[in-house]
């Protein structure tokens, strides 16, 4: 399959109080069209630097991405965004809320076909009953369905998803996941997530880009995880190749974790297994004390 996005040589350099500095350099990448593709490394190498270039919300300093053949220049209705937290309108109803972006990009089609496209999307997600309830009505996690919804109704090219789950917890985080990855099969999206999460990861995704760490950031390594789709979370967990796969993101990672970092009393790590399909998830981000225990233990930050 041919290329969807491109990105070539993306590099992004911040005005700091020490002057200028380069958090991500040459990072490559192309994506097929209907690839997930998830976004790894430790926390403040670039990940969110890297997905808020390609939504067009952040100035690329060099380099460049292809979007279907169109180079972007900013932000735009083919890109999907959902963040860590949805950003509701407050005043408005979650069906309001999903209406308001459907309303601007479907303008040619009539309010009723309007009307059903967001309450499609709001059913979908499993807001049916509470579609017309205010965001404060709503559960945190309700309030990522509302911005999952929103997402796909706007039916762009592209998802880029910043950390989407980062919020919730984990009963609402795998329920929630299994609601993307079905809205993703129906639609068949092109997306990018930025994860902490590496079980995550692994469920969602049909590669996972490795970040080095910053400054200077750029792809480290890429994995291809080849489990079967339409994907069921024990399925994947009982695969016969998912503890390699993790461990080879692990293994990434906690090689990461000591790059440009004083590493300090290896004799004192912690033995880690992760050879059971009952282990909790393993993030490199502070949600999960797991992976904080790895690299407070592995490495001192400088
Ligand atoms: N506007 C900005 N100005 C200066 N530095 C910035 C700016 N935005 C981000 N940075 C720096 O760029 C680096 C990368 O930030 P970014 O948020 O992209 O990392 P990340 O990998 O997504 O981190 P995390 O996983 O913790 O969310 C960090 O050191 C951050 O402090």
């Amino acid at each position: 399959m041919s290329t969807y996005l491109e990105i070539f040589k993306l590099t992004k350099v911040y005005s700091t109080p020490k002057g200028p500095a380069t958090i991500v350099k040459d990072f490559d990448l192309r994506i097929k069209k209907g690839e997930f593709i998830s976004l790894i490394g430790h926390s403040g190498c670039g990940k969110s630097t890297v997905l808020s270039m390609v939504a067009g919300l952040n100035d690329i300093t060099s380099g460049g991405i292809i979007l279907a053949g169109k180079e972007l220049t900013g932000p735009g209705p083919d890109r999907g965004i959902v963040f860590q937290s949805p950003c509701l309108l407050p005043w408005l109803t979650a069906f309001e809320n999903v209406m308001l972006g459907v309303d601007q990009v479907f303008y040619t089609a009539n309010k009723d076909e309007r009307r059903q496209i967001a309450e499609y999307y709001l059913s979908v997600v499993g807001l049916a009953d509470a579609m017309h309830k205010k965001p404060a009505q709503l559960s945190q996690g309700m309030r990522q369905r509302v911005g999952i919804a929103r997402a796909f109704a706007l039916s762009p090219r592209m998802l880029l998803l910043d950390e989407p789950f980062g919020m919730l917890d984990s009963l609402t985080r795998m329920e929630l996941q299994q609601v993307l990855i079905e809205l993703w099969r129906k639609d068949k999206k092109t997306a990018m997530m930025v994860t902490h999460d590496v079980d995550e990861a692994l469920f969602l995704s049909d590669r996972i880009v490795m970040m080095t760490n910053g400054p200077e950031a750029e792809v480290g390594d890429i994995l291809e995880v080849t489990f079967p789709r339409p994907r069921e979370r024990k399925a994947v967990l009982e695969h016969p190749d998912y503890y390699r796969l993790r461990e080879h993101l692990i293994t990434f990672l906690e090689e990461h974790a000591h790059k440009g970092q004083r590493p300090v009393r290896h004799s004192s790590l912690p033995v880690i297994k992760h050879n059971s399909s009952s282990d909790q998830p393993l993030s490199t981000g502070p949600n999960n004390q797991k992976a904080d225990r790895i690299s407070e233990a592995a490495v001192i930050k400088n």
